[in-house]
């Protein structure tokens, strides 16, 4: 099953574009979890448990894990994802970039390695460095368009030939890139224009939207811009609102639950627009 195929079932089986990012911040963790040496997998282990069934894709951030030499518990985390939920795809969100021969290095570092779905690239370097993930037919390279940062603007909104060059990237994509039917692009949840813009280049592509919860995205204006014919089309990203969501003491929640509460009420808030 290619990702594409896995992530159009994940949308029907869970009834879900709500995408979980996995960004574990230690200092953010309950308490009983901190000092602990497998503390990142057990968040994540408790996090994904709690909101698998919420979710129609989870997206690590590798730098989480890296930064702190945890890269063994995000390969517990990838196997224990495949094994426990393999109907859901898992995006490795690396932001990767660099020449061919160094992309086939990260290629495998996300396919091979983590066994992830899907990696997230950037398109600056061009067509040859891309090509390496487009090796790996069943996999996909989800390419940087119009994220969601403010800072994004300085060159993604640059007038090149009298169009905005993110929407360059659009269509580069979607009409030479894509040439096996692999790729989805991210425009944040922060600029609907922007989103409804790149839908109207791009057809049917997936594609991942990071920008609601913390960032404050729109949720009703960023299901209206980006969704397809058939109110799919978007894996909806949401990390800290949902990693670190504040448990209601009262109704005696512990973090996980928490986690569980704010997935179900952020996938049905995108539900209820998607018809
Ligand atoms: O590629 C991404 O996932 C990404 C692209 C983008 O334009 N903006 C963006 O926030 N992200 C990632 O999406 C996640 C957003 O996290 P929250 O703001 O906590 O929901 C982080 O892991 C970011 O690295």
């Amino acid at each position: 099953m290619t990702f594409i195929e896995k992530l159009s079932a994940a949308w029907s089986a869970n009834n879900s574009l709500l995408c979980v990012g996995l960004d574990p911040d230690v200092a953010r963790f309950p308490l009983h979890l901190q000092g602990q040496p497998d503390a990142i997998f057990t968040f994540c282990k408790e996090i994904i448990d709690a909101t698998a069934a919420t979710a129609c894709a989870f997206k690590p951030q590798i730098a989480y894990f890296s930064a702190i030499r945890a890269e063994d518990q995000l390969e517990a985390i990838c196997d224990y994802l495949r094994k426990n939920y393999p109907q859901i795809p898992i995006v490795m969100d690396a932001k990767r970039g660099d020449i061919g021969a160094t992309a086939e290095q990260y290629a495998r570092e996300a396919f091979e390695r983590y066994g992830a779905d899907a990696v997230t690239v950037s398109p600056y370097m061009g067509f040859d460095s891309v090509a390496p993930y487009l090796e790996w037919k069943d996999r996909g390279a989800i390419v940087l368009c119009r994220t969601s940062n403010a800072g994004g603007s300085d060159l993604q909104f640059l007038t090149v030939d009298g169009v905005p060059l993110y929407q360059h990237v659009a269509r580069l994509v979607a009409d030479k890139w894509n040439t096996n039917g692999q790729c989805a692009l991210v425009v944040g949840a922060t600029f609907p224009q922007e989103l409804a813009q790149v839908r109207s280049i791009i057809g049917e592509m997936p594609l991942l939207v990071p920008g609601i919860g913390a960032q404050g995205g729109d949720i009703q204006a960023t299901v209206n811009a980006g969704k397809t014919a058939n109110g799919t089309g978007m894996m909806i990203n949401s990390s800290r609102a949902i990693l670190y969501a504040k448990p209601d003491q009262a109704a005696g929640e512990d973090y996980a639950q928490a986690a569980r509460r704010v997935a179900e009420e952020t996938r049905d808030a995108i539900n209820r627009f998607r018809i």
